[in-house]
Protein backbone atom coordinates (compact mmCIF):
# COMPACT_ATOMS: atom_id res chain seq x y z
CA UNK A 1 0.00 0.00 0.00
CA UNK A 2 1.43 3.69 -1.29
CA UNK A 3 2.50 5.93 1.96
CA UNK A 4 -0.29 8.68 2.36
CA UNK A 5 2.35 11.67 3.19
CA UNK A 6 6.21 12.12 3.38
CA UNK A 7 7.94 9.32 5.36
CA UNK A 8 9.27 10.41 9.40
CA UNK A 9 13.30 10.36 7.73
CA UNK A 10 12.03 12.94 4.84
CA UNK A 11 10.34 14.95 7.85
CA UNK A 12 13.87 15.07 9.50
CA UNK A 13 16.31 15.60 6.28
CA UNK A 14 13.43 18.61 5.61
CA UNK A 15 13.95 20.28 9.44
CA UNK A 16 17.60 19.57 9.29
CA UNK A 17 18.13 22.00 6.22
CA UNK A 18 14.59 24.52 6.75
CA UNK A 19 16.63 25.06 10.54
CA UNK A 20 19.66 26.50 9.08
CA UNK A 21 18.28 28.63 6.73
CA UNK A 22 15.80 29.95 8.65
CA UNK A 23 18.08 31.16 11.67
CA UNK A 24 20.94 32.38 9.14
CA UNK A 25 18.78 33.80 5.50
CA UNK A 26 15.17 33.91 6.52
CA UNK A 27 15.73 35.73 9.79
CA UNK A 28 18.06 37.95 9.10
CA UNK A 29 16.65 39.54 6.07
CA UNK A 30 13.17 39.53 8.19
CA UNK A 31 15.08 41.33 10.39
CA UNK A 32 16.33 43.96 8.08
CA UNK A 33 13.00 44.50 6.09
CA UNK A 34 11.74 45.50 8.98
CA UNK A 35 14.42 47.59 11.41
CA UNK A 36 13.54 49.41 14.49
CA UNK A 37 12.51 52.04 13.93
CA UNK A 38 9.72 50.79 11.34
CA UNK A 39 7.26 49.69 14.37
CA UNK A 40 8.34 52.22 17.11
CA UNK A 41 6.04 53.51 19.08
CA UNK A 42 6.34 57.49 19.13
CA UNK A 43 5.63 60.38 21.05
CA UNK A 44 4.88 63.68 20.16
CA UNK A 45 7.53 66.18 21.25
CA UNK A 46 8.03 69.60 22.01
CA UNK A 47 4.60 70.19 23.37
CA UNK A 48 4.73 68.09 26.29
CA UNK A 49 5.78 68.15 29.30
CA UNK A 50 7.67 65.08 28.54
CA UNK A 51 7.07 61.75 30.72
CA UNK A 52 7.20 63.65 33.87
CA UNK A 53 4.14 61.21 35.03
CA UNK A 54 2.64 63.75 37.89
CA UNK A 55 2.37 62.78 41.22
CA UNK A 56 3.45 59.03 40.28
CA UNK A 57 0.68 57.92 37.71
CA UNK A 58 1.98 56.02 34.85
CA UNK A 59 1.46 58.93 32.39
CA UNK A 60 -0.45 57.06 29.36
CA UNK A 61 1.39 60.01 26.87
CA UNK A 62 2.87 56.92 25.41
CA UNK A 63 0.79 55.88 22.81
CA UNK A 64 1.58 53.93 20.30
CA UNK A 65 0.81 56.59 17.78
CA UNK A 66 2.60 58.92 19.34
CA UNK A 67 6.43 57.62 21.08
CA UNK A 68 9.09 58.26 18.11
CA UNK A 69 12.28 57.67 19.33
CA UNK A 70 13.42 58.88 15.72
CA UNK A 71 12.24 62.07 15.71
CA UNK A 72 14.93 64.60 16.41
CA UNK A 73 12.64 67.47 17.69
CA UNK A 74 12.87 64.43 20.61
CA UNK A 75 16.12 62.49 20.21
CA UNK A 76 19.44 63.72 19.79
CA UNK A 77 20.42 61.11 16.85
CA UNK A 78 23.62 60.20 16.62
CA UNK A 79 24.19 61.27 13.32
CA UNK A 80 28.37 61.30 12.94
CA UNK A 81 28.75 65.07 13.14
CA UNK A 82 32.00 65.45 15.27
CA UNK A 83 31.91 67.13 18.35
CA UNK A 84 34.36 70.03 19.75
CA UNK A 85 34.35 70.66 23.14
CA UNK A 86 34.55 74.33 23.92
CA UNK A 87 35.41 75.20 27.42
CA UNK A 88 35.61 70.67 28.63
CA UNK A 89 37.36 70.58 31.78
CA UNK A 90 39.64 67.70 32.56
CA UNK A 91 37.24 65.13 33.83
CA UNK A 92 34.95 64.55 36.93
CA UNK A 93 34.74 62.64 39.97
CA UNK A 94 32.53 60.07 40.70
CA UNK A 95 31.13 59.06 43.91
CA UNK A 96 28.49 55.81 44.86
CA UNK A 97 25.29 56.72 46.52
CA UNK A 98 23.37 53.76 45.91
CA UNK A 99 23.81 50.38 44.37
CA UNK A 100 20.02 49.18 43.75
CA UNK A 101 18.59 51.59 42.26
CA UNK A 102 22.38 52.61 40.83
CA UNK A 103 22.82 56.11 41.98
CA UNK A 104 25.79 58.52 41.52
CA UNK A 105 27.19 61.50 42.43
CA UNK A 106 29.07 63.13 39.78
CA UNK A 107 31.09 66.32 40.52
CA UNK A 108 32.13 68.69 37.43
CA UNK A 109 30.38 66.72 35.38
CA UNK A 110 30.01 69.69 33.11
CA UNK A 111 32.70 73.22 33.99
CA UNK A 112 31.79 76.40 34.87
CA UNK A 113 32.42 77.35 31.34
CA UNK A 114 30.10 74.97 29.67
CA UNK A 115 27.17 75.53 32.27
CA UNK A 116 27.66 79.44 31.71
CA UNK A 117 27.57 78.98 28.08
CA UNK A 118 24.31 77.07 28.22
CA UNK A 119 22.93 79.60 30.86
CA UNK A 120 23.43 82.07 28.86
CA UNK A 121 22.51 80.16 25.03
CA UNK A 122 18.80 79.64 27.06
CA UNK A 123 18.12 83.08 27.96
CA UNK A 124 16.13 83.70 25.21
CA UNK A 125 14.51 80.40 24.49
CA UNK A 126 12.29 80.21 27.95
CA UNK A 127 8.69 79.59 28.35
CA UNK A 128 6.75 77.72 31.41
CA UNK A 129 7.09 74.39 32.23
CA UNK A 130 4.22 72.15 31.65
CA UNK A 131 2.66 69.03 33.35
CA UNK A 132 0.92 66.44 31.37
CA UNK A 133 -1.38 64.45 33.79
CA UNK A 134 -2.38 61.73 30.90
CA UNK A 135 -5.22 63.27 29.34
CA UNK A 136 -3.93 67.04 28.67
CA UNK A 137 -0.88 68.98 29.50
CA UNK A 138 -0.87 72.40 31.07
CA UNK A 139 0.86 74.66 33.45
CA UNK A 140 -0.14 73.67 36.89
CA UNK A 141 2.03 76.62 39.03
CA UNK A 142 1.35 74.58 42.20
CA UNK A 143 2.76 71.15 41.12
CA UNK A 144 5.89 72.69 38.77
CA UNK A 145 6.90 75.88 38.64
CA UNK A 146 9.56 76.63 36.52
CA UNK A 147 10.52 77.92 32.67
CA UNK A 148 12.13 75.47 30.27
CA UNK A 149 14.50 75.83 27.38
CA UNK A 150 15.34 73.06 24.71
CA UNK A 151 18.66 73.84 23.82
CA UNK A 152 19.87 73.71 20.37
CA UNK A 153 22.54 70.89 19.45
CA UNK A 154 25.66 73.38 19.38
CA UNK A 155 29.21 72.13 20.28
CA UNK A 156 28.68 71.95 23.90
CA UNK A 157 25.70 69.72 23.82
CA UNK A 158 26.63 67.43 21.31
CA UNK A 159 29.93 67.12 23.94
CA UNK A 160 26.93 66.65 26.65
CA UNK A 161 25.30 64.01 24.80
CA UNK A 162 28.17 62.23 23.73
CA UNK A 163 29.53 62.59 27.47
CA UNK A 164 26.37 60.97 28.57
CA UNK A 165 26.68 58.10 26.53
CA UNK A 166 30.37 57.48 27.23
CA UNK A 167 28.85 57.49 31.24
CA UNK A 168 26.81 54.87 30.37
CA UNK A 169 29.18 52.59 28.73
CA UNK A 170 27.94 53.29 25.21
CA UNK A 171 25.16 51.21 25.62
CA UNK A 172 23.19 50.07 22.87
CA UNK A 173 20.04 50.80 22.52
CA UNK A 174 19.79 53.68 24.11
CA UNK A 175 18.44 57.43 23.18
CA UNK A 176 19.82 60.70 24.53
CA UNK A 177 16.56 63.03 24.61
CA UNK A 178 16.97 66.41 23.27
CA UNK A 179 18.14 68.84 26.35
CA UNK A 180 16.21 71.12 28.25
CA UNK A 181 17.62 73.56 30.77
CA UNK A 182 14.72 74.17 33.28
CA UNK A 183 15.31 78.15 35.50
CA UNK A 184 13.48 78.13 38.95
CA UNK A 185 13.11 81.50 40.01
CA UNK A 186 11.86 82.31 43.84
CA UNK A 187 9.25 79.86 44.31
CA UNK A 188 10.21 77.99 41.86
CA UNK A 189 9.64 73.84 42.27
CA UNK A 190 8.50 70.63 40.95
CA UNK A 191 6.78 68.68 43.35
CA UNK A 192 7.45 64.92 43.65
CA UNK A 193 7.05 63.10 40.52
CA UNK A 194 9.05 60.10 38.40
CA UNK A 195 11.00 60.31 35.22
CA UNK A 196 10.14 56.84 34.05
CA UNK A 197 6.11 56.01 33.35
CA UNK A 198 6.38 52.40 32.91
CA UNK A 199 6.24 52.56 29.06
CA UNK A 200 9.38 50.05 28.33
CA UNK A 201 6.96 47.50 26.24
CA UNK A 202 5.10 50.19 24.36
CA UNK A 203 8.55 50.92 22.96
CA UNK A 204 10.71 53.33 25.19
CA UNK A 205 10.92 54.66 28.82
CA UNK A 206 13.33 56.96 30.16
CA UNK A 207 16.53 54.12 31.55
CA UNK A 208 18.33 57.58 33.12
CA UNK A 209 18.69 60.69 34.40
CA UNK A 210 21.21 62.86 34.77
CA UNK A 211 20.10 66.00 36.70
CA UNK A 212 23.29 68.71 36.46
CA UNK A 213 22.93 72.09 38.09
CA UNK A 214 24.21 74.42 35.78
CA UNK A 215 23.62 77.78 37.93
CA UNK A 216 22.93 77.42 41.52
CA UNK A 217 22.88 81.31 42.72
CA UNK A 218 20.53 80.66 45.28
CA UNK A 219 18.71 79.30 48.60
CA UNK A 220 16.66 76.21 48.66
CA UNK A 221 15.88 74.45 45.46
CA UNK A 222 17.80 71.19 46.67
CA UNK A 223 16.69 67.90 44.83
CA UNK A 224 14.71 65.50 46.80
CA UNK A 225 14.56 61.90 47.36
CA UNK A 226 12.45 60.68 50.21
CA UNK A 227 12.77 56.94 49.30
CA UNK A 228 16.80 56.65 49.40
CA UNK A 229 18.73 56.32 52.51
CA UNK A 230 21.24 58.38 53.21
CA UNK A 231 24.96 57.18 52.80
CA UNK A 232 27.35 56.86 55.71
CA UNK A 233 30.27 59.22 55.99
CA UNK A 234 30.45 62.91 57.06
CA UNK A 235 31.96 63.40 53.34
CA UNK A 236 28.50 63.59 52.05
CA UNK A 237 27.28 66.82 53.30
CA UNK A 238 29.07 68.56 51.00
CA UNK A 239 26.80 67.55 48.55
CA UNK A 240 23.81 66.73 50.70
CA UNK A 241 22.07 68.82 53.33
CA UNK A 242 22.33 66.74 56.17
CA UNK A 243 19.64 68.26 58.08
CA UNK A 244 17.31 66.74 56.01
CA UNK A 245 15.22 64.12 57.69
CA UNK A 246 13.26 62.33 55.71
CA UNK A 247 15.62 61.04 52.94
CA UNK A 248 17.95 62.87 51.06
CA UNK A 249 18.44 66.19 49.64
CA UNK A 250 20.74 67.37 47.23
CA UNK A 251 22.29 70.53 47.29
CA UNK A 252 22.57 72.60 44.21
CA UNK A 253 25.90 72.67 43.38
CA UNK A 254 27.19 74.82 39.91
CA UNK A 255 28.63 71.73 37.39
CA UNK A 256 27.55 68.75 39.31
CA UNK A 257 25.30 66.14 38.45
CA UNK A 258 23.07 63.17 40.10
CA UNK A 259 22.94 60.16 37.73
CA UNK A 260 20.20 57.52 38.58
CA UNK A 261 18.83 54.71 36.69
CA UNK A 262 14.70 54.65 36.84
CA UNK A 263 14.39 51.40 35.39
CA UNK A 264 15.64 47.77 36.89
CA UNK A 265 16.56 45.00 34.97
CA UNK A 266 12.69 43.69 34.80
CA UNK A 267 11.88 46.84 32.63
CA UNK A 268 9.93 48.06 35.91
CA UNK A 269 10.61 51.76 37.20
CA UNK A 270 12.21 52.05 40.71
CA UNK A 271 10.17 53.58 43.63
CA UNK A 272 13.01 54.72 44.90
CA UNK A 273 13.58 57.68 42.14
CA UNK A 274 10.70 59.49 43.32
CA UNK A 275 12.03 62.48 43.71
CA UNK A 276 10.99 66.33 43.68
CA UNK A 277 12.85 70.12 43.32
CA UNK A 278 12.39 71.70 46.89
CA UNK A 279 11.41 75.37 46.34
CA UNK A 280 13.93 77.64 45.73
CA UNK A 281 13.42 80.28 48.62
CA UNK A 282 15.50 83.17 46.66
CA UNK A 283 17.53 83.55 44.15
CA UNK A 284 18.17 81.58 40.91
CA UNK A 285 18.47 77.88 40.03
CA UNK A 286 19.04 76.37 36.59
CA UNK A 287 18.70 72.80 36.38
CA UNK A 288 19.48 70.57 33.16
CA UNK A 289 18.11 67.35 32.20
CA UNK A 290 19.82 64.61 30.18
CA UNK A 291 17.64 61.87 30.22
CA UNK A 292 18.44 58.78 28.14
CA UNK A 293 15.71 56.42 26.75
CA UNK A 294 15.92 53.13 26.25
CA UNK A 295 14.67 51.04 23.21
CA UNK A 296 14.64 47.04 23.60
CA UNK A 297 15.35 45.79 20.08
CA UNK A 298 12.22 44.01 18.45
CA UNK A 299 13.21 40.76 19.21
CA UNK A 300 13.48 41.49 23.16
CA UNK A 301 10.08 43.76 23.10
CA UNK A 302 9.09 42.11 26.27
CA UNK A 303 9.39 45.21 29.17
CA UNK A 304 12.58 44.05 29.98
CA UNK A 305 16.34 45.46 29.51
O1 LIG B 1 15.48 70.52 39.54
C1 LIG B 1 15.51 69.51 40.24
O2 LIG B 1 16.09 69.49 41.32
C2 LIG B 1 14.79 68.28 39.76
C3 LIG B 1 14.10 68.49 38.44
C4 LIG B 1 13.36 67.31 37.98
O3 LIG B 1 13.16 66.38 38.69
C5 LIG B 1 12.88 67.24 36.59
O4 LIG B 1 12.99 68.23 35.85
O5 LIG B 1 12.36 66.17 36.20
FE1 LIG C 1 12.47 64.67 37.60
Amino acid sequence: MASSGPRLSTLITWLLYFVPVYIFIVDPLVRSWAPEGTTRISWLTGTTAGPNADDGDVSEEFTPSTLHLTDDSFISPEDGVPAHCPGEADGYRVHLLSRVPLVLYVEKFVSDQEADHLIKVSLDKYSPSIIYDGVSERVDPSKRLSDRALLDRDDTVRCLEERARAFQGWRPHLYIERMWAQRYNASGHYRHHYDWTGSLARGGDRLSTFMVYLGADCEGGGTHFPRLARPEGQQWCRFLDCEEEVGITFRPLKGNAIFWENLGPDGLGYPETWHAAYPVKSGTKVGLNIWSWYQPPLRKRRGRL
